[in-house]
């Protein structure tokens, strides 16, 4: 006689669940003032979140903008008050290692904040990871690279000083690849700086600028052709309209890339569908988590757009669980810029990062792989204990 069928118990009565979600902000301070055309960061403010489990296993996650609210409508500040007061009710007493289950039930709840999704998103999966004793990396499809390409952005906004730090980044072969932040000075003046930048560092070095849509329609059609003779060989955002992008892709000789235009996969669907872009700069908390980021790679690699590994200059977690879902991707033809940590002065994992021969390594531990130095980060807290005790900084 047949057996009657049992469906496989994933999730029991028993299976763990959401105890606690807990906030932090930290206030980090960055190695020298960092130019970009929407904001001068001169620290950055990184949103920790510990969520606790019925297990006792705790996931952290990290959520972290780009000066403030200068870029998009999310700030530390506001994730943090979402996450304690709007997600983390929705999240109480829910199987916690089901995680895309809860994220779509959190979806459900809470409209937009994709940068707070990402955080708790990550946070969910570094706790399943530790649980299963797997990388966040197997638990996104399964790795295919252990390394990444690191891209380094100079943006001291002085030609001399970043041609100096090129120098020394190429020395310690920690970057090869270097992006330029314009669109603050007239196109004259920037196009001057990029090509006496490319001038200098020659075929050692290749030179991508982000414009971070600083430029008109106009403004970019001058710009792309001049900055393609100064032979840059990828120009990121220059515009903020996505049709614009459209009617410059390809009509010079030089990659064109969307980032601010991307949030996801319906933006990145948009885009491919109107042939907008020649690479993806993808971002996490852009996507609204890792998963939707792979939907995003999926996106691009059907329609033939190239695809590079993006930040949104976050501290080590959030750049650990970028470096984990760019790991899986097919194609990562312009490798990535996951440098954020190397911004700051100070490290908050107990173990740093590896950045070696101009690539990091993918930690390869159970979860994110990666433990916080919690008195660094209890240092760090936003009204902590900094202004008692002093710590030794990075050398
Ligand atoms: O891409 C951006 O717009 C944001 C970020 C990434 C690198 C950097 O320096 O700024
Ligand atoms: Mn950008």
């Amino acid at each position: 006689m047949n057996q009657p069928y049992v469906p496989l118990a994933i999730s029991s009565a028993a299976a763990p669940v959401v105890t606690r979600v807990e906030t932090v902000i930290l206030d980090l301070p960055t190695i020298r003032p960092h130019k970009l055309s929407v904001a001068t960061m001169n620290g950055q403010v990184l949103t920790l979140v510990r969520i606790h489990c019925s297990d006792g296993i705790v996931g952290i996650g990290e959520c972290t903008t780009i000066g403030g609210l200068a870029y998009g409508g999310e700030s530390p500040e506001s994730m943090k008050t979402n996450i304690d007061t709007w997600f983390a009710p929705v999240m109480m007493g829910q199987d916690a290692t089901r995680v895309q289950a809860l994220m779509a039930r959190i979806g459900k709840m809470v409209r937009e904040n994709r940068f707070a999704k990402s955080a708790v998103e990550c946070a969910l999966l570094d706790a399943h990871g530790k649980r299963l004793g797997l990388p966040v990396s197997e638990l996104l499809g399964g790795r295919r690279r252990d390394r990444l390409p690191v891209a380094w952005t100079l943006a001291s906004g002085d030609t001399a000083r970043d041609i100096g730090e090129a120098e020394r980044m190429l020395d310690l072969r920690r970057h090869r690849v270097f992006k330029l932040k314009i669109g603050a000075r007239s196109i004259r003046e920037d196009i001057a700086h990029v090509a006496a930048i490319k001038a200098a560092l020659g075929d050692r070095a290749a030179v991508r600028v982000d414009v971070n849509m600083a430029w008109s329609e106009g403004d970019a059609a001058f710009g792309m052709a001049a900055l393609a003779d100064a032979g840059c060989d990828l120009v990121e955002q220059p515009v903020a309209s996505t049709a614009a992008l459209s009617r410059l892709v390809r009509r010079f000789p030089v990659a064109l890339m969307a980032d601010e235009s991307l949030t996801g996969p319906e933006s990145a669907f948009e885009i491919a569908r109107n042939q907008g872009a020649d690479v993806f700069a993808v971002k996490l908390e852009q996507s609204g988590g890792a998963f939707n980021a792979l939907r995003v790679a999926a996106i691009a690699d059907a329609a033939g757009i190239g695809l590079y590994g993006g930040t949104m200059l976050e501290g080590a977690v959030g750049t650990v669980i970028s470096a984990h879902a760019f790991a899986t991707f097919a194609n990562l033809q312009w490798g990535t810029e996951l440098f954020g940590p190397l911004l700051l002065t100070e490290d908050i994992l107990a173990e740093p990062l590896d950045y070696s021969g101009f690539e990091l390594t993918v930690p390869g531990g159970p979860g994110l792989g990666v433990t916080l130095d919690e008195d660094r980060v209890a240092f760090f807290a936003r009204d902590g204990i900094r202004k008692t005790i002093s710590l030794p900084g990075k050398v």
